[in-house]
């Protein structure tokens, strides 16, 4: 038996640590094997207690070898830290030079730190991935980074819950093998092809809030802001596909679904802001979330106890609360209708800000374009039926909203956590656990050398830092294909909604409902920005991309 390994100063760190894993399993796969001889051949216990002293000494050495090649003589972890980017001001930090110029500072930061670097911003030290490392370390390894545990440094859902909610109710604990009960239903019932089960729900609800709330004569005009308007449509739409008919008119219901997650941004933004303590009283005094838990629990509850008891059937509709209340625990008991009601909050929280969101980028886009607005139009007055499906499949609608998800897409976004010390093989660097890690999307959108499918196409003929509506028209189309570039599709070419496994199961819904509310709009009004151009971005942190403030001039048709 010949253990041969040799340790070279050009290794890197998981070849030579996969040539001591390997020295390691061959020497307790040996002594096992000879072990099983003795027992079972009765083989020599002489010769089997020198090797196993033997494997020992040599296992010693292995484990000695990687230590000292890790930590080095001063017990330092030897392989290069990532660096921390030179400059910045006291607490703020990189903040103003990323806000400044978000694309030029991160492709600064990159040529001078190499492609993972560490950014101070209002006191918290962000780690920052760029390129290949965004999905082929942070989106693929869900062990090594968690996006629950990242998103609550920033948008701290939990903790605002537990501030304005725990004294009432605390939710269930879910078990380790429990299918998750916000994710499971939407995963199995949200695909692309069992959309059309909410079509009918999202023309009501986008029509009834238009109807009530925006109805103009032809020729009028009115000047407002868009958040408000979009916002409530979205949540009126998401009550009625996760809720459903029976409760999702209920005004204050929709009012105050669509003020939950904007009051858990501020809670975000008052908790980057401040101290702990500060940020704890203002959240405590100002921007609790209790009254709008109470909402939920005493509208739907109920519904599902009717559910419950039959006194609703289970297939009146498809909804989210019915598909929550239906989805056993891993020991098989059903969960209480408290229990599984508690769980709307996540789905309102998932849905309505991040809807909206990008409508409301893809509304500003169109406010200063009145050429695609006219060929929208067009392929829009043309259909006979309009529905959210047929909407869908017109081809320039799906090429824009591509375009808008990845050209507006955050500057750094995917907020992870290490759960423990991440290792990144390609530059031998290593992420503490605990670590905040996010990814510079808008730098990876717009990188040639990333985007090279989409380059490729002969229809994306602008550069990648200008937008373009037909970038994607000569793309394939189809769902079934795999290489296709629809809207929807996940790829290392567009990361907004995430990639592999954990990608947002609800992109489905949200594309086939964004692409509806925009055909409505551009029917409905002519919508123009004050000045012509397309307004400004609201930049967050440095980080964070929403959509203009700046009101627009709606004109009725
Ligand atoms: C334009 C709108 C939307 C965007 C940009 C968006 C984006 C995202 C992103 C980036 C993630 C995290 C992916 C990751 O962990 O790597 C996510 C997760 C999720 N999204 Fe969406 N989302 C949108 C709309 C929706 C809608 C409408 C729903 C519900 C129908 C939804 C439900 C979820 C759920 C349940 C998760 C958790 C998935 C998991 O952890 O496995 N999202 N979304």
């Amino acid at each position: 038996m010949v253990f041969y390994f040799k340790f070279s100063g050009e290794n890197t760190i998981p070849s030579i640590w996969n040539q001591g894993i390997g020295i390691l399993t061959s020497i307790s796969t040996t002594i096992l094997k000879q072990q099983q001889n003795v027992v079972e051949r009765g083989g020599d216990r002489k010769q089997l207690t020198l090797m196993t002293i033997a494997s020992g000494v040599l296992g010693a050495y292995a484990v000695w070898k990687i230590k000292r090649h890790f930590w080095g003589e001063n017990k330092k972890w030897s392989p290069s830290e990532v660096k921390l980017v030179p400059g910045g001001l006291p607490y703020f930090g990189h903040y103003f030079e990323l806000s400044s110029d978000p694309i030029g500072f991160i492709k600064r930061c990159k040529a001078e730190n190499g492609p993972v670097f560490i950014l101070q911003i209002n006191g918290k030290m962000i780690y920052v991935l760029t390129g290949p490392l965004i999905y082929e370390e942070m989106l693929k390894k869900r062990k090594l980074y968690s996006f629950s545990l990242g998103l609550e440094s920033f948008l701290p859902m939990r903790r605002a819950l537990k501030i304005s909610y725990d004294h009432k109710y605390k939710g269930e604990q879910l078990e380790r093998r429990d299918k998750n009960p916000v994710i499971y239903p939407i995963q199995h019932n949200f695909k692309a092809d069992q959309i059309s089960a909410f079509s009918e729900r999202i023309q009501l609800g986008l029509n009834k809030v238009l109807e009530e709330q925006l109805k103009l004569e032809k020729g009028e005009k009115i000047i407002m802001p868009l958040w408000d308007i979009l916002s409530t449509s979205i949540s009126q739409i998401s009550c009625l596909a996760f809720a459903g008919r029976n409760i999702a008119y209920n005004q204050e219901l929709v009012v105050e679904m669509a003020n939950f997650t904007r009051k858990l941004q501020k809670i975000g933004m008052v908790l980057m802001t401040f101290p702990d303590w500060i940020a704890n009283l203002i959240i405590k005094r100002y921007l609790s979330v209790e009254s709008q838990l109470d909402l939920i629990m005493d509208l739907i509850v109920p519904e599902m106890q009717k559910m419950r008891s039959g006194e609703i059937s289970d297939d009146s509709e498809p909804t989210y609360i019915s598909m929550v209340l239906n989805l056993p625990k891993a020991d098989g008991q059903r969960r209480t209708p408290k229990e599984a009601a508690f769980y709307f909050r996540y789905i309102v929280m998932a849905s309505i800000h991040t809807t909206t969101q990008y409508t409301s980028f893809a509304l500003h886009e169109l406010a200063c374009r009145p050429a695609l607005v006219a060929a929208l139009r067009t392929e829009i007055e043309s259909l006979d039926k309009k529905t959210p499906e047929t909407i869908g499949e017109i081809r320039l609608m799906d090429s824009f909203l591509r375009e808008v998800l990845r050209f507006n897409s955050h500057i750094l976004g995917l907020h992870h956590k290490t759960t423990q010390d991440a290792l990144l093989p390609s530059t031998g660097q290593i992420i503490p656990k605990d670590s905040l890690v996010l990814a510079a999307l808008l730098d990876s959108h717009m990188n040639p050398e990333i985007m090279t499918e989409t380059t490729n196409l002969e229809s994306s003929t602008s550069p990648l830092n200008q937008f373009d509506a037909y970038r994607y028209m000569s793309a394939k189309q189809e769902y079934d294909d795999s290489n296709n570039m629809r809207s929807s599709t996940i790829s290392h070419e567009l990361l907004t909604f995430g990639m592999f496994s954990h990608a947002c199961p609800g992109r489905y819904f949200a594309v086939n409902e964004i692409k509806y509310i925009l055909a409505q709009f551009i029917i409905r009004y002519n919508i123009t920005t004050q000045t012509g151009k397309r307004a400004e971005d609201f930049i967050f942190g440095g980080m964070s991309r929403f959509p203009p403030r700046e009101p627009l001039v709606f004109e009725g048709r």
